[in-house]
């Protein structure tokens, strides 16, 4: 069952060259209700991930939807888009973004500043949508899965994360749990 196809017909109907797209793109986020008769089994978090991501439509040059599942008390590492623009919406638990500033020229333990947060319950949906700075998820809670459905502008597939130790930014390429994921927006197209 692709609990997501309405969303993605919605997504992929937008023009995409609008630099208002986002904001267009939030009101179909708003408006989207996750369905809460245990639609997201077929998403598990990886053994061994604290948290997994699973792509659910990827329109090249576009947009990429991906599904972020997250264990108790999980966090991604703080990174920034390589500079696309995001969106997410909750879709089970609870949800923390937190916004940092990054400057290398200062001593490590001072490199990242916290600038900005904002905690989402369900079917919240992050507020802006042109931040393209640092930023990292995490799910606060000790007992309950999360769930995150993020919109990147366009799609995602590298990112910078600023080593925890090093406090110097390391390139990552995304990894996906499912590789083949069979709706992907090419099939919608057909
Ligand atoms: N891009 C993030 C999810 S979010 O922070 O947008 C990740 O894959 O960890
Ligand atoms: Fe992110």
């Amino acid at each position: 069952m692709d609990v997501f196809i309405d969303l993605k017909q919605r997504l992929i109907a937008l023009d995409w060259g609008d630099s208002n797209v986002m904001t267009y793109a939030r009101e179909i986020f708003l408006d989207y209700k996750a369905d809460q008769t245990k639609p997201f089994e077929q998403f598990p978090v990886k053994k061994n991930e604290t948290y997994s991501r699973y792509e659910i439509c990827t329109v090249a040059e576009k947009f990429n939807l991906v599904l972020n599942v997250w264990k108790p008390n999980s966090s991604n590492p703080v990174h920034d888009h390589s500079g696309a623009k995001y969106l997410f919406k909750v879709l089970k638990g609870s949800l923390t973004d937190e916004h940092y500033e990054f400057d290398h020229h200062k001593p490590i333990g001072q490199r990242l500043e916290k600038k900005s947060a904002v905690t989402l319950g369900l079917n919240g949906v992050y507020p802006g949508v042109d931040f393209t700075g640092y930023h990292k998820i995490f799910n606060q809670s000790a007992t309950e899965e999360a769930i995150s459905l993020n919109l990147y502008r366009p799609p995602l597939w590298k990112c910078s994360v600023i080593d925890s130790i090093t406090e110097e930014p390391r390139p990552q390429l995304m990894a996906f749990a499912n590789s083949n994921y069979e709706a992907n927006a090419n099939t919608l197209a057909q």
